[in-house]
């Protein structure tokens, strides 16, 4: 690791007891003074190794220094940090959520930490600060950039201009809330995703219209359709392309909005519902966004991964549809047990008593997880990889709810 001194390049390892990455890796049995480490921003030894936190200066941390040894797993080389430095980064990282709205990333790229002095040294380490720590944080700078870019060819007013020849906006919550009704089991949201930055390519022979098409067969009540080409090889062409081949499944943008211009441009390519991932909106952005989805007669789907975040959302009038993430964005870490542990409880109640519909996200492949799911309070699912991968996906519905809902669904109307 290197560090601009006043003098020139220094590299971190002058500093005594600052361990540099070779240094980390190199040595089984290193010992470290805690003394001389200041862990930025939730900042931590594994973070060293993997040269995932940016920010790292040699500010002492006073209050807690010590001379005694910190000894590397010589395995891994990672250190199990005492309870006390967990206190201080979970405090850190607390502070950091209060002050940017309740939202874990940072929306923009900082600008690299601050010069630090060490006797007559002025030091800093080369632009760390504008490495996005996680793939969230790359996902939402990369769309910061994509966005102002399309700005400017097709600015706000020409958009809002265009809307009235849009394919006219469905009822997103109403296709929900009737088949889950008239089946008795949670309402499918079938996704049409090619790619996924955790997964890959999921499906080789992607032909969106034709998934589409097997969803709408195969007992679908809504389509989700991935918009975003860098990290997920989707595309609004795909989008514009499934609503025009006269698909009746009201449709879900499934993109990264960060701004209230891809609300206007998502329903101008014919969405009828958009996903507010509060992770990377604050309050104010969610609440905004929401009431311009009410007025273009869009459904909001709003989704939560932790507590944090759905008491965030339950503190905000007018919200609907909350979608929970079994799938954390920022590590990949998939586990539907997330659902039962928010929805328990207080929370739970707080969300029948206002009449949310709640869905159930990712990581779902067998009857026992759409019924697990269904038990603990989910009344529709969003379901990606374990259909789009089918080769025939009407037939992977089936196989995922344990029987053919297409058929029930039918029956049922032609009872009624
Ligand atoms: O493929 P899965 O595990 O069935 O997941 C689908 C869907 O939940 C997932 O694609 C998703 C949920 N929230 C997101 C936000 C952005 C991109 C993708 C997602």
């Amino acid at each position: 690791m290197e560090a601009i001194t006043s003098f020139g390049v220094l590299t971190t390892k002058l500093f005594k007891g600052v361990p540099s990455k070779e240094h980390l890796r190199s040595n089984s049995n290193t010992h470290v003074r805690r003394s001389h480490i200041s862990w930025g921003r939730g900042f931590s030894i594994s973070n060293v190794i993997n040269n995932t936190r940016p920010i790292m200066s040699c500010n002492a941390l006073e209050s807690e220094s010590t001379d005694e040894p910190i000894v590397f797993d010589p395995k891994n080389n990672i250190a199990e940090p005492p309870p006390e430095w967990k206190d201080w980064e979970e405090r850190k990282r607390q502070e950091e959520l209060d002050s940017n709205g309740g939202i874990a990333i940072r929306r923009r790229p900082a600008t690299g930490p601050p010069l630090h002095y060490v006797g007559p040294f002025e030091f800093r380490l080369q632009n760390k600060g504008n490495t996005p720590r996680n793939i969230l944080e790359e996902i939402v700078w990369n769309k910061e950039k994509e966005v102002t870019k399309i700005k400017e060819r097709k600015p706000l007013v020409s958009l809002k201009k265009g809307l009235p020849s849009a394919p006219p906006a469905r009822d997103f919550i109403g296709a929900l809330r009737a088949r889950a009704e008239e089946t008795g089991m949670p309402a499918l949201i079938a996704e049409v995703k090619k790619a996924s930055p955790s997964r890959g390519v999921i499906q080789p022979n992607f032909d969106p219209v034709k998934i589409a098409q097997a969803y709408e067969k195969g007992g679908a009540a809504c389509i989700s359709v991935l918009t975003d080409s860098k990290y997920f090889q989707g595309s609004f062409e795909n989008l514009q392309a499934i609503r025009d081949a006269g698909i009746e499944c009201p449709l879900l943008c499934k993109e990264f909005i960060i701004d209230a211009w891809q609300l206007y441009h998502a329903r101008s390519k014919g969405a009828d519902a958009v996903l507010l991932i509060a992770g990377i909106l604050p309050d104010r952005d969610i609440k905004y966004m929401s009431k311009i989805c009410k007025v273009l007669q869009m459904a909001a789907l709003v989704e939560v991964h932790n507590v944090t975040e759905l008491d965030r959302v339950l503190g905000i009038d007018g919200i609907e549809l909350i979608g929970i993430n079994n799938r954390s964005l920022e590590t990949f870490d998939v586990d539907i047990k997330n659902t039962e542990h928010l929805l328990k409880g207080d929370r739970g109640q707080r969300i029948r008593d206002k009449d949310i519909l709640v869905v159930g996200e990712s990581g779902m492949f067998t009857p026992d997880d759409i019924a697990f799911v269904q038990r603990v309070g989910v009344r529709a699912v969003l379901v990606g990889e374990s259909l789009v991968k089918q080769d025939d996906p009407a037939a992977g519905i089936a196989r995922l709810f344990g029987q053919d809902i297409a058929i029930r669904s039918k029956v049922k109307t032609m009872v009624a």
